[in-house]
C-alpha cells in the first residue's frame, strides 16, 4: 500500500493538514502522540527511561510520563536528546509497522512526523509531503498553542529539526501554510495525485 509521510517543523501545521486528510478518509499515524504512548505503555521502555533520566521521568503520584521534565532535559542538552531518541525511535518505528499492517481497504495511509529524515523514518514511506510556514509564524503559533513553552524552548526545538530549506529539496509535495494561501485546495490537489499513484504501490516498494 502507498505510504505517505507528512512532515514539517514545530508549528508548521502538520496536525491541521493531517486532520484534513483524515476527513478525506485517510488513516493518519501521529508519531508525536504514539511516541508518548509507547513511552507510557511499554514496561521495558519505561524502565530504560527511568534508568536513563531518573525516577522523575514519570510522575511519582500519577505514574504519567513527565513531559515537562523530559522536554527541559532533552531539548536543552544534545547528548540527552540523542539518548532519548535512541530509546524511543526504534519503538516508534516498529509501532508504525504494526499500525500500517492493520490498515485495510484504504487507498493510502499517512505517517505524520516532525522528524523524518533525522530518524530515517522517510524510508518507511513512499512519498513525502512537507508542510511549510515562515519561522516567525511557526513560533507565534506554537507560543499560542503551548503557553508553557518559552520562545527559547521553541527555538531550541526548532534547532533540533532539519530546516525547511533542507527538507524542501527532498520531498515530493509541498503545502504552504502561511495564512496567505488556502490550505484546503492544496490538500485536495495532493490527495488526487496520491489517489492516482496509489494503485502502482505494492508492500514490497517500502524499504523498511
Ligand atoms: C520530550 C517529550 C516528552 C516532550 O513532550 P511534549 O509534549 O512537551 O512535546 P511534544 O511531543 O508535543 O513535542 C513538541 C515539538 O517537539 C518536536 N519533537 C519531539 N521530539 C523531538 C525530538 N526528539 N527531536 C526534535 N524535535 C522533537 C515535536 O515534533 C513537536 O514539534 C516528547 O517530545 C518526546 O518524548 N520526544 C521524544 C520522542 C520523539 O522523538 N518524538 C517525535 C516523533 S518520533
Ligand atoms: N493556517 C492556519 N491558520 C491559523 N492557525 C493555524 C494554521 N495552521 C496551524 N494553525 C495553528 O497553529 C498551531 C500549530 O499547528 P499544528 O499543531 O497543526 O502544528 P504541527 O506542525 O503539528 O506542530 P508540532 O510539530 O508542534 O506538533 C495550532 O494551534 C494550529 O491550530
Amino acid at each position: 500500500m502507498l505510504k505517505v509521510g507528512v512532515t514539517g517543523g514545530i508549528g508548521s501545521g502538520k496536525s491541521l493538514v493531517c486532520r484534513l486528510f483524515a476527513l478525506l478518509g485517510i488513516p493518519v499515524y501521529d508519531s508525536d502522540f504514539r511516541a508518548k504512548w509507547v513511552m507510557q505503555h511499554q514496561p521495558e521502555l519505561q524502565q530504560e527511561l527511568r534508568a536513563a533520566f531518573g525516577q522523575e521521568a514519570f510522575d511519582a503520584t500519577t505514574g504519567l510520563l513527565n513531559r515537562a521534565y523530559l522536554a527541559q532535559l532533552v531539548f536543552h542538552n544534545p547528548e540527552q536528546l540523542i539518548l532519548l531518541n535512541s530509546l524511543v525511535h526504534p519503538q516508534v518505528k516498529q509501532d508504525f509497522i504494526d499500525w500500517a499492517a492493520a490498515q485495510q481497504n484504504v487507498p493510502y495511509l499517512i505517517k505524520e512526523a516532525a522528524l523524518m529524515y533525522e530518524t530515517e523514518a522517510h524510508k518507511q514511506v513512499n512519498q513525502m509531503v512537507l508542510v511549510t510556514a515562515p519561522e516567525p509564524l511557526r513560533l507565534k503559533r506554537t507560543l499560542q498553542r503551548d503557553p508553557h513553552r518559552t520562545i527559547a524552548d521553541i527555538q531550541a526545538i526548532m534547532h533540533k529539526q532539519l530546516s525547511d530549506e533542507e527538507k524542501i529539496k527532498r520531498v515530493d509535495f509541498v503545502i504552504t501554510n502561511d495564512e496567505q494561501q488556502l490550505v484546503i485546495p492544496q490538500v485536495l490537489v495532493i490527495h488526487q495525485q496520491l489517489l492516482a499513484l496509489a494503485p502502482t504501490y505494492k508492500p514490497e516498494n517500502v524499504n523498511f
